[in-house]
């Protein structure tokens, strides 16, 4: 599991080691150094005469670059540092200097640190330079970045956006890619998109949160020596391959279908049945040891032909799906999703605040409170308070109407700019754990925030998200009665059906386009394969 934090958390734990003196930032840009040859030998052959182009800004961030960037010079790298701020790390341009290092927008003698800002020509020639150098190193700024990119860093980086699309330039950012939110990871302006990000010390929220984490795809942690404090729920996680055997209801060899978990479907309708067959399906293919559906006779007819060990009608479940695929207005789907969503007991937050405890974890598998997932259709049928075992899984679209239908007016796309802001207003307005898909798909719950983001954007396909919630509803079934004790656990399931989801999406067709039956087909086998994981 990766684990994330906020930027103050970073600073408090540098603070006493740069007091005493610690070398934090030789320790940053050697390490800088050694990673971008490790790549110049990949890309150039060697790391002698492969060219490299440093954008520095004004803070210690410009200084990591500088430093690393006389170091590459020394190993005989051609390296030009283009510094692109007001001010540039003094000790950084001396080395640079020192080191052969070609500068651009150089101070001048008489104002060591007060650089004009670098003229037009200059940042289009620094723009066409790095799209042909091996490696370009994003300095810009990291965690002390405040808004959008500006001045002469902002233009050179809208130059270099307009050039990338038909060149291979490598970006290695120092730290965070500059210009992104470091703890929220919004982009409110132009940022470099990065192929290999080297986190000093440890990696910030920013990184891993939509929409920023899709410019930072790789992120490597330089270990400096500095131990980040326990950030309690003040972190953003992402489960990784191996935490899957961790948290997988895998079966025990004395269970019997009952006790591994039976999952309950209100899926699909006369008009879209479809969902339910790949709702259902998607239970059955990732483990459940019973499926139950309802649905009008047409969808029923479609899941039994399609998975005939699915088992008609109501019954007695320890997981509930509801709402992919169900028609609006039709009221027996309605009734159907309002009895499940008692099974959750919506008051079960009033039985918490006046017991401490959420319910009885026997309650799960004796017929009393079960968890539920909500997606689609059936957001729009929610009780005012949920309990925190009530997944809800919109998309961006489907949160923002159901963040207005709470008072909260909001659109689509302001969602998709800062995602994991409206999931979390979302899930103190409902008290439900919610997941939101998306490129990266944010789950908020208790004990915190995940992102995942393991998807290929072949998986954006109609049918995915119906897929997902029938996996979901397994893995509840599977643990039940645990994520009903710990709801923390509620929202790892969530993130571990999103990583699983995404696997199988690409393990379905490598680098190819995958239907959501392809998808629902290779569960299985990812399961299997995931599994087979060191813990
Ligand atoms: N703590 C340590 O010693 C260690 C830190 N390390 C490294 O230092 C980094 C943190 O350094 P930092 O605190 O100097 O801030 P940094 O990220 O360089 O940016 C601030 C500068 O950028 C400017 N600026 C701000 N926003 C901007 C914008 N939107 N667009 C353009 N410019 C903007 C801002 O200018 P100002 O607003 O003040 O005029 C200020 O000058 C950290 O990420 C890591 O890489 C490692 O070496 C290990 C030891
Ligand atoms: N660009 C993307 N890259 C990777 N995965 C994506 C991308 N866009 C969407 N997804 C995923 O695809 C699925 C789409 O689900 P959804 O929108 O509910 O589709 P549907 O309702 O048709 O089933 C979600 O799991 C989502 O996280
Ligand atoms: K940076």
């Amino acid at each position: 599991m990766i684990e994330a934090v906020t930027s103050d958390r970073i600073r408090a734990a540098e603070g006493p080691l740069l007091a005493a003196g610690t070398p934090l930032m030789e320790r940053a840009a050697h390490q800088v150094a050694l990673r971008v040859a490790d790549v110049l030998r990949a890309r150039a052959g060697a790391v002698a005469g492969a060219r490299v182009v440093v954008l520095v800004g004004a803070g210690n961030n410009g200084g990591d670059g500088l430093h690393a960037a006389a170091l590459l010079a020394r190993r005989g790298a051609r390296v030009t540092a283009a510094l692109l701020a007001e001010r540039a790390h003094a000790g950084g341009v001396a080395a640079a200097r020192a080191a052969g290092v070609r500068l651009v927008a150089s101070p001048g003698k008489d104002r060591p640190s007060a650089l004009p800002d670098v003229p037009r020509a200059a940042q289009v020639a620094v723009a066409r330079e790095s799209l042909a150098a091996h490696v370009v190193v994003d300095a810009l700024c990291g965690i002390g970045a405040r808004g959008a990119l500006r001045g002469s860093a902002a233009r050179v980086v809208r130059e270099i956006n307009r050039g990338r699309d038909g060149s291979d330039t490598f970006v290695v950012a120092v730290d965070v890619p500059s210009g992104i939110g470091v703890d929220d990871g919004v982009v409110p302006g132009p940022v470099l998109a990065a192929d290999l990000v080297l986190a000093c010390g440890g990696p910030v929220a920013g990184l891993l949160l939509p929409p920023a984490a899709r410019l930072a795809p790789v992120v490597e942690v330089l270990d400096l020596g500095v131990d980040v404090p326990d950030p309690g729920e003040q972190v953003v996680r992402r489960l990784e391959d191996a935490d899957v055997r961790a948290l997988w209801p895998v079966p025990h060899a004395t269970d019997d279908k009952y006790a591994r978990g039976v999952v309950a479907i209100v899926a699909g309708s006369r008009t879209y049945p479809g969902a339910g067959v790949l709702c259902a399906g998607a239970a059955v293919a990732s483990g459940a040891g019973m499926v139950r559906y309802v649905g009008p006779r047409r969808a029923e007819d479609l899941v039994l032909a399609a998975h005939p060990e699915v088992v008609p009608g109501d019954g007695r479940a320890q997981a509930w799906v509801v709402g992919p695929g169900l028609e609006p207005d039709d009221e027996d789907a309605e009734r159907l999703v309002r009895a499940a969503l008692g099974r959750a007991g919506a008051g079960s937050e009033a039985h918490f605040a006046a017991t401490g405890v959420w319910g009885s974890g026997a309650g799960a598998t004796d017929g009393g409170v079960v968890p539920v997932v909500v997606d689609a259709g059936a957001l729009a049928l929610l009780p005012t308070r949920c309990a925190p075992w009530v997944v809800l899984t919109p998309h961006a679209g489907e949160l923002a109407r159901l963040l207005t239908s709470r008072g909260r007016p909001v659109s689509r796309s302001a969602v998709e700019a800062a995602p994991a802001e409206h999931a979390a207003e979302a899930a103190r307005l409902t008290g439900a754990t919610i997941l939101l898909k998306g490129a990266t798909t944010v789950v908020v719950g208790r004990g915190g925030v995940l992102a995942q983001a393991d998807a290929p954007a072949w998986l954006a396909t109609a049918g995915a998200g119906d897929v997902l919630a029938g996996l979901l509803g397994t893995l509840l079934a599977g643990r039940a009665a645990d994520a009903v004790r710990d709801p923390a656990l509620v929202a790892r399931l969530a993130a571990l059906a999103a990583l699983v989801h995404g696997r199988a999406a690409h393990d379905a067709n490598p680098g190819g386009p995958v239907s959501a039956s392809a998808v629902l087909a290779q569960l299985p086998r990812t399961v299997a394969r995931l599994l087979a994981l060191p813990a």
